[in-house]
């Protein structure tokens, strides 16, 4: 699928780049540039852009470039996502981005080996693909969709493994959202080391 990917990280197959408010998680709110990698097969049946999933599709870019157009905009912190980004050696594009004065955020299921130099990563663990014990461990963030009641408990299992910490996210898959939302809530107000995440920008219609 990634064949042709230069394993330095050089170039990377880019689906789309756009300047953003962060809607989700932690930093929801924030002004962002985000980079969308092509390239995925952990196979989430609800997946919001499987567009992405074929990174043949999205055509190899330069690290270089993708610096340019992130210092063009006024906020200086870009999110990386994909597709799974961790797909890929991330290590040289970081460093480019760091040594701009970008701020650099991680969107991950963290089924593939951690590279690169975060200021923040969010981890969405997915049943499909598990993550890995070195993105647990750095991980920020725990991001957990609810696509159904049985997530709750899948999401305490994996918040046995990050840092003590890490922020835990309960956010609902978009289309049960009328149905998990109020059980969401029910379950913040009774475990309150969780919190809710809603996909704002889906509410606010903004890419
Ligand atoms: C499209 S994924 C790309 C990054 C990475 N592959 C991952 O899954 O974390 C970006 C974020 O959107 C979330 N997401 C994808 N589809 C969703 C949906 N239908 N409802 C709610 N969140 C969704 C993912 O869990 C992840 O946190
Ligand atoms: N506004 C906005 N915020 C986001 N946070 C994570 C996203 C993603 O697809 O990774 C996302 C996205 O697609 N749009
Ligand atoms: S891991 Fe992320 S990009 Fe891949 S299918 Fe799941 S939600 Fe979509
Ligand atoms: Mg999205």
């Amino acid at each position: 699928m990634s064949n042709q990917v230069p394993e330095d990280g050089t170039f990377l197959p880019l689906m789309e780049e756009f300047y953003t408010i962060q809607g989700e998680g932690y930093h929801t709110g924030k002004a962002a540039y985000f980079i969308r990698l092509g390239g995925c097969d952990v196979g989430c049946h609800w997946c919001d852009v499987k567009e992405s999933w074929d990174a043949e599709l999205h055509p190899l870019t330069s690290a270089d470039v993708i610096v340019e157009h992130a210092l063009q905009h006024p906020a200086k912190t870009v999110v990386i996502t994909g597709g799974e980004p961790l797909l890929y050696n991330l290590t040289y594009l970081t460093q480019k981005l760091k040594e701009a004065g970008i701020k650099i955020f991680l969107e991950t299921s963290g089924a593939y080996p951690l590279t690169g130099y975060w200021d923040w990563i969010c981890l969405s663990p997915k049943k499909f693909k598990g993550p890995r014990e070195d993105v647990l461990s750095a991980a920020g963030e725990l991001k957990v969709i609810v696509f159904n009641k049985s997530d709750f408990q899948w999401a305490e299992d994996h918040a046995k493994f990050v840092n003590a910490n890490c922020k835990l996210y309960l956010q609902p898959e978009w289309s049960k959202a009328a149905e998990m939302t109020p059980l969401i809530i029910d379950y913040v107000k009774d475990n309150p080391r969780w919190e809710i995440s809603l996909q704002t920008h889906k509410y606010l219609n903004i890419p």
